[in-house]
C-alpha cells in the first residue's frame, strides 16, 4: 500500500517487507515515526485521506490515542511531550544510523531552501534594493527618542554595523550582510512604549467595538485604535476563556518583541498585563496580510517584482532575528498570514506568540522543545527530533517562497488529492513545463 501525507509518500511493499519514504528505502522505525506524525497532522487537517487512514497501523505501534495527538491551538499545531525545555550540545545528539536516509531527504529540502534564500539575498537583492524608496514611518512616542532613533534601521550612513560576529554560523554559504540593511539590537531600556492604562485602551478602541475589529486568531482579537496623541495602533487582546494557556504566548511576544527593532518586524509599542487582561499594542500595518494579497482580497494582484521585494523583506527580518538581535530569536510561525504589508507593499513579520530565544552559546546548536508552529510550514526535522534551530524558520521561509511564487497555500484542501500538496504539485508541474518567458508559471518554476 501507499499513503500520501503532507509532502511525503509512504510505501510498504508486502512482497519484500520493505518500507519506503518518497521512494527511498528506510528502516521500519523511521517509517513509523514519520507516518505517525503524518497521521497526527492529517487529523488536524481533516483531509479526507479516509480511504488510507488505516495504512501502516498494522505494522507500526502508534500511540494515537494516548496524548500523541496534536493539540489544536487555533490554526496552529502544538505537539506536546512534557513541558521541560532545555538546551543541548551537538555532541549530545544521539546518532541513529537507521534514520540517516530519511534525514538525508529533509536535508536536501533544507539545502534547496538555503539555495533559494541565497538567491534572493545575494543575487537579486542588490539589483532591486537600489530602486527602493524609503518608507516614511509614523513617529511614535518614545521614552528615549534620541537614542532609539539612532539605533533604528534606516537609510542613513551613520548606521552601525551588525555586532557579535561570533554568533554567525560557520556555514560556507554565509552571505556577508549588507551594512545598510541591519542595525544593532536596541537596548531594552531604549524600546519605545506608549503608556496607556486600561481605560485609555478602552477609549481608543471604543470599548473594543466590533467596528474596529481587524483580525482574529488563536490568541484573540485585534483592533485598530486611534490614540489621543495621534498614532494609529493595533491592539491585540487575549481571549478570556483560556487565559492561562495564552499567558506563555503573551509573555513570549512581549519579551521578545521588546528586544528587537527592524523595519521588517512589527514594532511593539506597549502592553497591558493586569487582572485578566493581556493586551499587546503594536504599530498598525495598514495593508492587510500577505495571504490576503495572494488570495486577491486586496485589490490588484501582486506582480512578480512586488513578490520578490516582499520575499527579500522577510529574508531580512529573519536574518536579523537569527543573527543580529541581542540573542538569536526563532520565530517558529513564519507564514503568509503572519506577514503584514504596508501601503508601499513592504513586509513586516508579525505574531511572535510562538517565538523562542535560540541557543546563545556558540557551542550549542539547538534547543530541545515541544513542537509549535503551523502545519504545512513545519520543519520535518524539528518535528521528528524536537530540536529547534534557526533553520526551522528557514524551512518555513522556503515554504513561504513557494507560496509567494504560486499563490497557493502549502496544503490546498479543496483540490483533487494529487494536487493538494503544493510542493509536490509544483515539482510535478514544473518538470512538465517548457520554460518560456511569456508564461508566468514557467518563470516561477524556473525561479523555484
Ligand atoms: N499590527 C497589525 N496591524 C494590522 N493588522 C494586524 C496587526 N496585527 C494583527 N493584525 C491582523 O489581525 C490578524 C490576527 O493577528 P495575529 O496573527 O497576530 O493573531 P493571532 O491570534 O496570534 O493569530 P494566529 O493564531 O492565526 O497566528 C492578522 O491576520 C491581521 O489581519
Amino acid at each position: 500500500w501507499a499513503k500520501d501525507c503532507i509532502a511525503n509518500r509512504f510505501t510498504y511493499s508486502k512482497d519484500e517487507d520493505l518500507f519506503y519514504i518518497n521512494g527511498n528505502k528506510v528502516e521500519k522505525e523511521s517509517f513509523c515515526k514519520a507516518l505517525e506524525y503524518c497521521y497526527q497532522t492529517v487529523i488536524f487537517f481533516d483531509t479526507g485521506y479516509g480511504e488510507q487512514e488505516g495504512a501502516g497501523r498494522k505494522h507500526c505501534d502508534f500511540k494515537m490515542s494516548s496524548g500523541g495527538l496534536p493539540r489544536k491551538v487555533g490554526r496552529k499545531v502544538l505537539l506536546g511531550s512534557g513541558t521541560d525545555e532545555y538546551v543541548t550540545n551537538q555532541s549530545d545528539q544521539k546518532k541513529d544510523p537507521t534514520k540517516e536516509k530519511y534525514r538525508g531527504n529533509t536535508k536536501t529540502v533544507g539545502m534547496a531552501v538555503a539555495g533559494m534564500f541565497l538567491l534572493c539575498c545575494s543575487i537579486i537583492c542588490p539589483c532591486f534594493r537600489s530602486r527602493k524608496k524609503d518608507i516614511s514611518e509614523v513617529g511614535l512616542t518614545k521614552d528615549h527618542s534620541t537614542n532609539s532613533t539612532s539605533s533604528r534601521e534606516g537609510s542613513t550612513s551613520s548606521e552601525k554595523l551588525p555586532s557579535s560576529p561570533v554568533r554567525m554560523p560557520a556555514s560556507p554559504f554565509r552571505v556577508p550582510p549588507s551594512p545598510s540593511r541591519f542595525s544593532m539590537s536596541p537596548k531594552l531600556s531604549e524600546i519605545g512604549s506608549i503608556n496607556l492604562n486600561m481605560s485609555q485602551v478602552m477609549k481608543a478602541t471604543q470599548n473594543f467595538s466590533p467596528s474596529l475589529l481587524i483580525g482574529e486568531g488563536g490568541f484573540g482579537t485585534v483592533y485598530k485604535a486611534q490614540l489621543p496623541d495621534g498614532p494609529v495602533v493595533a491592539v491585540k487582546r487575549a481571549r478570556k476563556e483560556n487565559l492561562s494557556s495564552l499567558q506563555a504566548e503573551f509573555s513570549s511576544e512581549v519579551e521578545l518583541l521588546s528586544k528587537i527593532e527592524h523595519r521588517n518586524l512589527v514594532r511593539l509599542l506597549g502592553y497591558v498585563d493586569k487582572g485578566n487582561e493581556r493586551i499587546i499594542i503594536t504599530e498598525f500595518v495598514p495593508n492587510g496580510t500577505l495571504r490576503e494579497h495572494l488570495d486577491g482580497q486586496r485589490g490588484k494582484i501582486l506582480d512578480f517584482y512586488q513578490r520578490l521585494e516582499i520575499s527579500i523583506d522577510v529574508a531580512h527580518a529573519l536574518a536579523y532575528l537569527h543573527l543580529y538581535a541581542e540573542d538569536p530569536i526563532i520565530h517558529r510561525d513564519v507564514k503568509s498570514s503572519n506577514i503584514l504589508l504596508t501601503d508601499n507593499l513592504r513586509a513586516k513579520v508579525a505574531d511572535f506568540g510562538f517565538a523562542r530565544a535560540g541557543p546563545t552559546d556558540v557551542e550549542r546548536t539547538h534547543i530541545s522543545t515541544k513542537v509549535k508552529g503551523t502545519a504545512g510550514y513545519l520543519d520535518p526535522e524539528y518535528l521528528r527530533t524536537y530540536q529547534l534551530t534557526t533553520k526551522s524558520d528557514v524551512f518555513s521561509f522556503g515554504i513561504l517562497l513557494i507560496e509567494i511564487l504560486t499563490g497557493r497555500r502549502p496544503v490546498e484542501m479543496r483540490r483533487a488529492a494529487d494536487e493538494r500538496i503544493t510542493i509536490r504539485w509544483l515539482t510535478r508541474t514544473c518538470s512538465h513545463l517548457v520554460l518560456s518567458e511569456e508564461s508566468s508559471i514557467s518563470y516561477n518554476c524556473l525561479i523555484a
